[in-house]
């Protein structure tokens, strides 16, 4: 990459710099947020096209401040192209995105080309190319973005932090994919600092960006939702951490909201009911394009339910409509149905909202508890609106299963621990739900609606909002959280174990055979993912009891058992793997989809990744890298054994799975009668040795939180 100037435009105004468009899809709006939502007015003076509006300074734009009154704030991004060159870029990715199909490979970009990218993505250019939708804007070329930074609040470690927002993210302007219609926001993580960078700098060390550009690609590719990394910069510049300066980098990382728990928390918490009510409309019609409440269907309702129930309430009717919930108070503790009164719910917009939140969060949070996921840090400021992993911290996959495992060493008390993700998952839900009981409590009522929509205060009517938003709030929570992420979790770990799809699940798969397999694991330290890979080549042809296979399963006891310590408990460990393995092995026997054994392994092997971005390789990737960034770019390219190493990694954390899945292991029996298990890597052979066990130095280790 040359050091390139701007390149003038013949028709930019004199003074003003101008790039050609990068290789990045044209935007939907310059900002999205302008459209419904409240601005930041100080950070808004300079943005609109009045010819008297003096422009803002950036500093001042940037101050840390308190910003009431508003969702977001525009702020430009900290020049920090100077010596700024493009660590990694996501071609997989930026084909989802929209990319031009003919500029997806870095090697059919003009230097000009790359130039221009690495200057948007590293605050030194706004160009972006025209808008797509908007006709106004129709073919006036290259304009201008309005990056902004988002306000938002939430609750850490469990108690309620006040304004965080947007620190060192900056969103540079939202694109739809023609192709998909799907739409994507892009973010810069580390663009310098916002007004809610309080006393940081705005800044993201490599470190950190690294783990979060590979992370968030692996989680996607194991089928859980996720934000997704375009790019990863350096920026040639020392930020200062707790461990001394370290190199700056910034990624460019993608989702279709960035909308988070903690966006709902700080209008709630400083009781601004109209920003609440705005941006919960919004994301009604933005983000779930949730059709408006059909008022003659609320009139319907309040008619027909609202004057029985002031009279004498009727049973539930079979054929009631959708939207008519008859909970019957007290039927859950066990008291006659008879007793109590059923009670009409109406379920707004809002409690639609909520619903598919709820739904989302369940499946992402199964999702992390079958791919072995921790995540580390689940305040409600990192719980995205639409259940996506977002803020890859200190989070970490699973070595050895542990349900106690903790990935973050500032949190002492395991409040994020493994196990406890889906609880905490559900305390987040209810933090949410507290924010929205106004909205949801009022059902059809539109004059309650309405009041909603000012700052009026009215405690006996709020209290009676939140009562009516109690039954629905709780039955979302079991209903779409709970038993969802049940179902959920049933299903993958079904998969994983090669039980079976959705349609064959069977009760009693989780208790006799998935639970007793993790204590198992658990109490013999098997690493968690291989675990799966050695179980896809388990054999039950031929042996229609366990019995028959005690030669096999020695051989399987060995190959998981990870010390000569837990080998030496080896006899008790083959024993007791008996008390899952038994009926695992009736259950593919007795069943003509799952007994054959080569299918079965093939199947398992697409959902039970072979490589696994395991802390050690992360921590590998950072070392190769930034060493190679603390060299001169041009010695590095030159001289740096590994300097692959980033795309290597990203590339098997895209396909984690092995790249020829059929190949099975080879199963001899000597004449002892041991089983011998000779591992086929065919196909493995690319991931070198970023498969298999953990090196004896990558074991624990946890990363720093100061990123
Ligand atoms: N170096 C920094 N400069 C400014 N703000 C920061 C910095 N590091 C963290 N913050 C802010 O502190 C809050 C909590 O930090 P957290 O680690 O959860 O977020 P993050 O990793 O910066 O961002 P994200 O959740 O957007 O991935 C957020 O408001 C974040 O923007």
């Amino acid at each position: 990459m040359t050091s390139c100037a701007f390149s003038s435009s013949p028709s930019a105004p004199v003074g003003i710099k101008t790039i050609v468009p990068p290789p990045l899809p044209s935007p939907r709006h310059p900002a999205r947020f302008t459209s419904s939502l409240l601005c930041d007015e100080l950070s808004a003076l300079g943005q609109d096209d009045d010819d008297e509006a003096v422009p803002v300074p950036d500093n001042l734009l940037s101050t840390p401040r308190m910003v009431r009154n508003a969702v977001y704030s525009f702020v430009n991004p900290e020049d920090q192209s100077k010596n700024a060159f493009l660590l990694g870029w996501n071609k997989e990715f930026a084909k989802e995105l929209g990319v031009d199909i003919n500029k997806i490979e870095r090697s059919q970009w003009s230097e000009q080309e790359l130039d221009n990218l690495v200057k948007l993505l590293t605050g030194g250019g706004r160009k972006i190319p025209a808008p797509q939708r908007d006709e106004d804007d129709a073919g006036k070329g290259p304009r201008e973005t309005q990056p902004w930074a988002h306000c938002y609040g939430g609750h850490q470690f469990g108690y309620y932090a006040g304004q965080l927002g947007d620190g060192r993210a900056i969103s540079l302007y939202e694109t739809v994919n023609p192709a998909t219609g799907q739409s994507w926001e892009l973010q810069l993580k580390g663009a310098g600092k916002t007004p809610y960078s309080r006393f940081a700098d705005g800044y993201a060390v490599l470190r950190s960006s690294i783990r979060e550009y590979l992370c968030a690609e692996a989680v996607a590719t194991l089928d859980v939702a996720s934000s997704r990394s375009l790019a990863i910069m350096s920026t040639e510049t020392m930020v200062v951490r707790e461990e001394g300066g370290e190199p700056g980098s910034i990624v460019c990382r993608v989702a279709p909201s960035w909308i988070r728990f903690g966006s709902f928390e700080i209008f709630f918490y400083r009781k601004d009911r109209v920003n609440l009510r705005r941006l919960a409309e919004y994301v009604c019609d933005e983000v779930y394009s949730l059709p408006r409440d059909d008022p003659q269907e609320m009139a319907a309702f309040k008619e027909q339910f609202r004057k029985a129930e002031l009279e004498t309430i009727p049973e539930p009717e079979s054929d009631e409509p959708r939207h008519v919930n008859a909970a019957v108070e007290g039927e859950a503790q066990g008291a006659p149905a008879t007793t109590k009164q059923p009670k009409a719910l109406y379920r707004n917009r809002f409690a639609k909202m909520f619903e598919q939140v709820a739904y989302k969060t369940a499946i992402m949070v199964s999702g992390w508890q079958a791919i072995g996921f921790c995540h580390g840090v689940m305040n409600t400021d990192n719980m995205s609106i639409l259940g996506l992993t977002i803020d890859f911290g200190p989070y970490a996959f699973l070595d050895k299963y542990d349900p106690l495992f903790i990935c973050n060493h500032s949190d002492s008390e395991g409040r994020y621990s493994f196990q406890q993700q889906p609880g905490i998952c559900l305390w987040n839900l209810g933090r949410l739900a507290l924010t929205l009981e106004n909205l949801i409590g009022a059902q059809e009522r539109v004059d309650d609606l309405d009041w909603l929509h000012q700052q009026e205060t009215d405690t006996e009517k709020e209290e009676r909002l939140k009562e009516g938003a109690k039954d629905i709030v709780v039955e979302i929570l079991n209903k779409s959280f709970r038993d969802v992420f049940l179902k959920d979790y049933r299903r993958r770990m079904n998969e994983k174990m090669g039980l079976g799809g959705a349609d064959q699940v069977k009760d009693e798969d989780l208790t006799k055979i998935v639970v007793p397999a993790l204590a198992w694991m658990d109490d013999y330290e098997v690493d968690y993912h291989q675990f799966f890979r050695a179980l896809a080549d388990y054999k039950v042809e031929g042996a229609d009891t366990v019995d028959k296979n005690g030669a096999q399963i020695e051989a399987l006891v060995k190959r998981l058992l990870p010390t000569p310590v837990h080998l030496a408990r080896g006899s008790a460990a083959v024993e007791e793997i008996k008390g899952w393995l038994e009926p695992y092995h009736l259950r593919l026997v007795q069943s003509s989809d799952l007994k054959d054994d080569q299918t079965r392994r093939i199947r398992m092997n697409k959902v039970n990744p072979a490589f696994v971005l395991r802390n050690w390789v992360a921590q590998r990737v950072i070392e190769r890298v930034t060493e190679s960034v603390m060299k001169t770019r041009e010695e590095s390219i030159e001289e740096d054994p590994d300097k692959n190493l980033l795309d290597r990694v990203l590339w098997m954390c895209q396909h984690p799975f092995g790249e020829d899945a059929s190949q099975a292991d080879e199963t001899t029996t000597t004449a002892d009668g041991t089983c011998e298990i000779k591992r086929n890597n065919a196909g493995l052979e690319v991931y070198g040795e970023y498969v298999g066990p953990v090196p004896e130095w990558g074991q624990g280790i946890q990363c720093s939180c100061s990123s």
